[in-house]
């Protein structure tokens, strides 16, 4: 058995009255591609925030690769990229200029910095932009320089806030083509997403998260259980086939001008 990649203990997060996450327990293991799913407002991105030492908990612990994320932050900073939701870069400094600052803030040796840029600008199909401003990039352009950003210092853990929104089928089978590459070496991605049929066809392992707490984790296969489809299995986990489908909006639709 190998050392959890994430270990998680008694997580708590309340603003004001709303509990966004509320006593969460979670291992995470290494050189998995984990799905961390849930609906609207089940509480990912507060979960990864603070999982990623981004958010303080009220209570609870994190631990990363055996380091406690809030004690040992340096540690931990060393261990983990981030691409956190709502992203912001530097917006008046090129793609390249971008990774040349993350690589040198990070600690890598110049010459190191300019490699590894040059491979992952390719890789990304970002080698033609690579002298744009930032801030003249598209959404998926963003996103794939803000994983560029995040794979510079080879990670051991990579956190991925909902990584394919806004982004085309290219960049995003991009994307997964560098993701795929990554973990098959042994490293860990973590990435929350709400589209199941992405999660399904990426992670080999699963947490359902809805109201702050955990649904289900697992393999793929152990979550999805007897379901034909891990939507199928989400939709009973979060309780979602009781919810009306909309039959009272009897006024909706068919152009009548009433
Ligand atoms: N800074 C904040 N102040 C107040 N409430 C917050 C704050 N951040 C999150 N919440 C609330 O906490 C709950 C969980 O939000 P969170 O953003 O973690 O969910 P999510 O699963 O990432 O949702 P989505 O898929 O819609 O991005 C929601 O009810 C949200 O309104």
């Amino acid at each position: 058995m190998t050392e959890a990649a994430v270990r998680v203990r008694g997580l708590w997060k309340r603003f004001g009255q709303q509990v966004a996450v509320g006593g969460i327990d979670l291992e995470l293991p290494a050189g998995r591609f984990v799905g961390l799913v849930g609906p609207n407002g089940a509480g990912k991105t507060t979960t990864l925030s603070m999982v990623t030492g981004l958010l303080r908990p009220d209570e609870g612990t994190v631990e990363i690769a055996g380091h406690d994320v809030w004690r040992d932050p340096v540690a931990v900073k060393a261990r983990i990229g981030v691409l956190p939701e709502g992203l912001r870069l530097f917006e008046r400094l090129s793609g390249r200029e971008l990774l040349a600052y993350s690589g040198r803030l990070r600690g890598l040796p110049g010459a190191e910095v300019d490699k590894r840029a040059t491979q992952l600008l390719d890789v990304l199909d970002l080698a033609g932009a690579q002298h744009k401003l930032v801030v003249d990039y598209s959404t998926g352009m963003r996103k794939k320089i803000g994983l560029a950003a995040a794979l510079l210092h080879n990670p051991e853990v990579l956190f991925l806030d909902e990584p394919f929104e806004g982004v085309d089928p290219v960049s995003a089978q991009t994307i997964r083509g560098v993701l795929e590459r990554y973990t098959a070496s042994g490293a860990t991605v973590v990435f929350s997403s709400h589209v199941m049929e992405l999660v399904e066809s990426l992670c080999d392992w699963v947490a359902v998260l809805a109201a702050g707490r955990i649904r289900a984790t697992g393999t793929l296969a152990e979550v999805r259980g007897a379901h034909p489809t891990l939507q199928a299995a989400f939709l009973e986990l979060v309780g979602a086939h009781d919810r009306h489908t909309g039959s009272d909006l009897d006024w909706l639709g068919g152009g009548a001008v009433r």
